[in-house]
């Protein structure tokens, strides 16, 4: 089976439930549904232009290079004054107009200063030959009518978004609660602790959890964590210890045909079934549910877990199949051969170009600094470059230095 059809049997709908949380928290959470309009933008007629507000009359004496009587000025943020017939307003930008404002004549087309006490009179000159409409002055609702939708549920809440809540005088927002991951990795050969006999034989440093906690934190959820050596009371103890507080669980290692598979053996045939996708890395999974609590479980090498989380994690997670996910790119690089046993996954980056260039290699470090994977067809595909390829994006961490 390829990985969109495994993508498919894994499947299944997580609890999503949602929480309001205040505007200036909700960067990068998903909004729970569509927000609509409860009030219009602009609220109140408002000015586009530091300049003069004619009425119909004003303006039309104007045209003939007569001097207008200037009778009030409204700064931003005060209360409009009332144009007197055949009168001017001084306005400033994003100030209420009048109501008997006819246009907004910007100050560059009068003989006043910009700057100073108001003139008490102006003469104006240039003005187009038409004038469309109320000429620089922003209607209530031009922007936004009450009733529009204005962000759609499900969407990721960045910068542009939280702008526009704002504008609306919203102060918080509904969104999803964030899902809790449970992440156990197996394997008696672990480090302890981070730094403890590190690449000691025959112990390793355990790498699947710092590497998977941060791929759990960047999509957004919150991870729970656990380690468990060989043992499967050890193990089932952890599992069970984390699966009240969790919505998923993800394992690493202890699933392929050795003789201590520490998750295999504690939960085949009761609770999960193990599987061989036909793709590299990544090949072993499993998949099943335990206590209600739905589980994966990814092979224990790290590329292929790694793999495994943005392939099939952030699939169910996000609630998408996998092969809905994929993105086009055109590839720009050299041959790439499909490999025989599966589909196989490269890293890539985005030229300036608009294509995606591969890493020379596909170890786990390749991956750091990709801005993709590359999905390349098992053999006897093959990828050459001005191809239509499929990639995924890997999420973007942020532009910090
Ligand atoms: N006879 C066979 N042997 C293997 C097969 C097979 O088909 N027949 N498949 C190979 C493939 S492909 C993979 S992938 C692995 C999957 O094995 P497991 O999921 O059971 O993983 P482990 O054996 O526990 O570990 C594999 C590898 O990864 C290292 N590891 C595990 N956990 C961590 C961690 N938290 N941090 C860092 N490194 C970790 C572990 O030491 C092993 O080197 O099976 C192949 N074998
Ligand atoms: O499927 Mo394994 O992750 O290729 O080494």
């Amino acid at each position: 089976m390829d990985p969109e059809a495994y993508s498919r049997i894994i499947a299944g709908a997580l609890p999503v439930g949602s929480e309001t949380v205040p505007l200036a928290e909700a960067v990068g959470r998903i909004l729970a549904h569509d927000v609509v309009a409860r009030e219009p933008i602009p609220a109140f007629a408002t000015s586009a232009m530091d300049g003069y507000a004619l009425d119909s009359r004003a303006l039309a004496r104007a045209r003939t290079g007569a001097p207008v009587t200037v009778v009030g000025d409204v700064p931003a943020g005060h209360r409009p004054v009332d144009i007197a017939p055949g009168t001017a307003v001084r306005v400033m930008t994003g100030a209420a107009v009048p109501a008997g404002a006819a246009a907004v004549v910007p100050v560059e087309f009068t003989d006043a200063a910009r700057t100073g006490e108001i003139p008490e009179t102006i003469t104006v000159a240039g003005l187009p030959e038409t004038i469309v409409g109320r000429w620089n002055i922003r209607d209530v609702g031009e922007d936004t009518a009450v009733g529009d939708i204005v962000v759609l549920g499900g969407q990721r809440l960045g910068a542009a978004a939280i702008g526009t809540l704002a504008t609306l005088g919203e102060t918080t927002v509904e969104v999803r609660r964030r899902l809790r991951v449970g992440l156990i990795v197996t394997g008696d050969e672990l480090a302890p602790a981070p730094g403890a006999a590190t690449a000691t034989a025959p112990i390793i440093p355990n790498s699947n959890l710092p590497m998977l906690a941060a791929a759990i934190v960047t999509a957004g959820a919150i991870p729970h964590l656990g380690t468990s050596g060989d043992d499967p009371a050890e193990f089932l103890a952890v599992l069970d210890g984390l699966l009240p507080d969790v919505d998923l669980v993800i394992t690493t290692g202890g699933i392929s045909a050795g003789a201590f598979e520490v998750v295999r053996a504690s939960l085949e045939g009761t609770d999960s079934e193990f599987v061989r996708v036909r793709q590299r890395p990544g090949g072993p999974q499993g998949f099943g549910r335990r206590g209600g609590v739905p589980l994966l479980h990814f092979p224990g090498t790290p590329s292929g877990a790694l793999l495994s989380f943005h392939l099939f994690a952030l699939s169910l997670m996000s609630g998408t199949d996998l092969a809905a996910r994929w993105q086009r790119a055109v590839y720009a690089g050299p041959y790439l051969a499909g490999h025989v046993k599966g589909v196989s996954f490269v890293p890539v980056t985005v030229s300036v170009e608009g294509t995606v260039v591969p890493a020379e290699r596909a170890r786990l470090r390749d991956f750091a600094g990709a801005d993709a994977i590359l999905r390349v067809s098992a053999a006897p595909a093959a990828i050459t470059a001005g191809d239509l390829v499929q990639v995924l994006p890997l999420p973007a961490t942020g532009l910090e230095r």
